[in-house]
C-alpha cells in the first residue's frame, strides 16, 4: 500500500528550480484546491508493478527482451471509451505477437496511455486568421477548440485527467488480464479494416502458425499461464509537474516515494534541462524512467543525465529514447551510446523514430512519412550492430483506428490524402496497418542482429 507523501520532503525541490512547458494556471488559489484533492485520490499503480517493470527494463538493457512503447500522442478525455482503448490494444497485441513470434524474443509491453494527456509545444501560443490564443497543451490543461474558453488553462482538467486515465486502465487492465489477451484470440485481433492490408494478410498467415502451435503444444499438455494473460504497463509524459507530484506516494514496504499516476514516466526532449525541475523531480522517484534524447544531445549531457538520475547504476532504472530524425540517426547516435557503454552505465536503449521526422504537408497537416520512421529504425540497428550493443525497443505514436496522418505504408496514404481522416489532437501517429508494417519490419531487423 502507498500512503500520501509529507509535503517537506525533497520531492518539492523542484519547485525552486526552472520548470518549462508548464501552463499559466489563472488561478493559483484554484490549482491548489485541485492539487489538495488529487494528493488524496488512491494511486493508478502500484509500487511493486513499477518494480517488476523496472526488472524487465533491467532484462532490456542486459539485450535479453525488447520493449514495445506506444499509443497515442496526445489521449483526449473524449477518447477514454472502450472502443478507443480496445483498438489501441490491439494494436499493441498484435505488434508484440509479431515480434515475439518472428524475432523470438520476450516484449516488454508499455502504452502511452492513461496519462497521456498533455504536450509541450514548440510556441506557447497559437495564431488564427489575426486571432491570437494560448496553444493547446493536452486535454490535461485546456481545450482543443480555438476559443479563448477553450484554451485558457483550467486545473480542473487535471482532476479529469486522474479519472479518465482511471477509467482507462481499469479497462486496459481488464483486457489484458480478462480473457481478450489470451493467444488463443490471435485471429480476433485482426478484424475490421485491418484484416484487408497487406500488412493484415500478412499477419493472418503468422497467426495461422501460432494456432498450430499452440494446439501442438497443448496436445503435449503444456498450456502455461503466459498464454493467457499479458503483462502491459501504463506510461506517460511527466510534464505537468503539479499532477505528477500530486501523485506521489510512499511505498509502505519501502519508504520511498512512486509517482502512482503511472508504471514509466518520461522526460521529453524539451524538458531534459539538467539544472531544470523535471529532472529534479524525476531524480526522486522510484519509478523506471525515461528521458527523450534529440540530435543535440551531447555526450557529456547524457552522461550527466545518467549520474543524476541513476546515480546507483540500479538495473532496468533508465532509459534512453533516442530521436534523432532519419537523417541524424546514422551520425548522431554513435558517440552517445559509445561514450555511455565506455562508463559502464547499463542503460536500456530504445529508439523514437517519431519524433525526429515531423514536416508539414502542402495542406498545412503536420505529418510524417514511413519510410522515414522505418528508416530511422534501421540507423538505430546499424548503429548497435555496429558497436557490439543492443537495439533495445521502440517507442511510436499509433492509434488502432484507420486514420489518414502519416504518408506512406501498405495502403499508400498520400499527401493530398491527408484530409480524408486526420483525428489526432497534436501529432501524426500510424494508424494500425502502418503499425503492424513496422512490426515486421522491427522483427526483420532484429533477426538479423541476434
Ligand atoms: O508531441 C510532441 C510535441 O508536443 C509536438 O511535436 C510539438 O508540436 P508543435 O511543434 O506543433 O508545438
Ligand atoms: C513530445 C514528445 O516527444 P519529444 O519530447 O521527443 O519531442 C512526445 O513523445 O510526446
Amino acid at each position: 500500500m502507498v500512503s500520501v507523501l509529507p509535503t517537506n520532503s525533497n520531492l518539492d525541490t523542484w519547485r525552486d528550480l526552472p520548470a518549462v512547458q508548464q501552463p499559466e494556471w489563472p488561478d493559483p488559489g484554484e490549482l491548489k484546491a485541485v492539487v489538495d484533492e488529487l494528493s488524496q485520490l488512491p494511486p493508478l499503480v502500484f509500487a511493486g508493478e513499477c518494480d517488476q517493470l523496472k526488472d524487465r527494463l533491467a532484462a532490456v538493457a542486459r539485450g535479453e527482451a525488447f520493449v514495445l512503447q506506444g499509443g497515442d500522442c496526445a489521449e483526449t478525455f473524449a477518447g477514454a471509451t472502450a472502443s478507443d482503448v480496445r483498438n489501441k490494444l490491439k494494436t499493441l497485441l498484435q505488434m508484440a505477437v509479431v515480434l515475439t513470434y518472428a524475432a523470438s524474443v520476450p516484449v516488454v509491453k508499455i502504452g502511452r496511455i492513461a496519462g497521456q494527456f498533455a504536450k509541450p509545444r514548440s510556441k506557447p501560443t497559437e495564431t488564427r486568421d489575426g486571432v491570437t490564443l494560448p496553444a493547446y497543451r493536452g486535454d490535461m490543461v485546456n481545450g482543443f477548440e480555438f476559443t479563448p474558453e477553450a484554451r485558457t488553462p483550467d486545473p480542473r482538467r487535471l482532476l479529469r485527467a486522474y479519472h479518465s486515465a482511471a477509467v482507462t486502465l481499469n479497462l486496459a487492465r481488464a483486457f489484458t488480464m480478462g480473457g481478450y489477451a489470451d493467444l488463443r484470440q490471435v485471429h480476433a485481433w485482426n478484424q475490421d479494416f485491418v484484416a484487408e492490408s497487406p500488412a493484415g494478410q500478412r499477419y493472418e498467415r503468422l497467426a495461422g502458425e501460432i494456432d498450430r502451435a499452440l494446439t501442438f503444444m497443448q496436445a503435449c499438455g503444456a498450456d502455461p499461464a503466459e498464454f493467457h494473460t499479458v503483462e502491459f504497463y501504463s506510461s506517460h509524459e511527466a510534464l505537468i509537474l503539479d499532477y505528477d507530484r500530486a501523485l506521489t506516494r510512499t511505498d509502505s514496504r519501502t519508504g520511498l516515494p512512486y509517482d502512482v499516476s503511472g508504471h514509466f514516466v518520461w522526460i521529453g526532449e524539451r524538458t531534459r534541462q539538467l539544472d531544470g525541475a523535471h529532472v529534479e523531480f524525476l531524480r526522486h522517484i522510484r519509478n523506471p524512467i525515461g528521458v527523450k534524447l534529440g540530435p543535440t544531445t551531447t555526450p557529456e549531457e547524457a552522461l550527466a543525465l545518467i549520474e543524476k538520475l541513476d546515480p546507483e547504476r540500479e538495473p532496468g532504472r533508465l532509459t534512453f529514447i533516442t530521436r534523432m530524425g532519419a537523417s541524424r540517426v546514422r551520425d548522431a547516435l554513435p558517440t552517445l551510446v559509445e561514450k555511455v557503454t565506455a562508463t559502464g552505465a547499463k542503460v536500456a536503449w530504445i529508439c523514437d523514430p517519431m519524433h525526429g521526422n515531423t514536416f508539414e504537408a502542402p495542406s498545412g497537416h503536420k505529418t510524417r512519412r514511413v519510410t522515414d520512421v522505418l528508416d530511422e529504425v534501421a540507423g538505430f540497428f546499424e548503429v548497435h550492430r555496429a558497436l557490439g550493443t543492443h537495439p533495445g525497443g521502440i517507442h511510436i505514436e499509433f492509434t488502432g483506428d484507420d486514420v489518414t496522418e502519416c504518408v506512406g505504408g501498405g495502403a499508400e496514404i498520400s499527401e493530398a490524402d491527408l484530409h480524408e481522416r486526420y483525428e489526432t489532437a497534436c501529432d501524426p501517429r500510424l494508424n494500425r496497418s502502418q503499425s503492424l508494417d513496422l512490426a515486421f519490419l522491427v522483427a526483420e531487423m532484429y533477426r538479423q542482429t541476434h
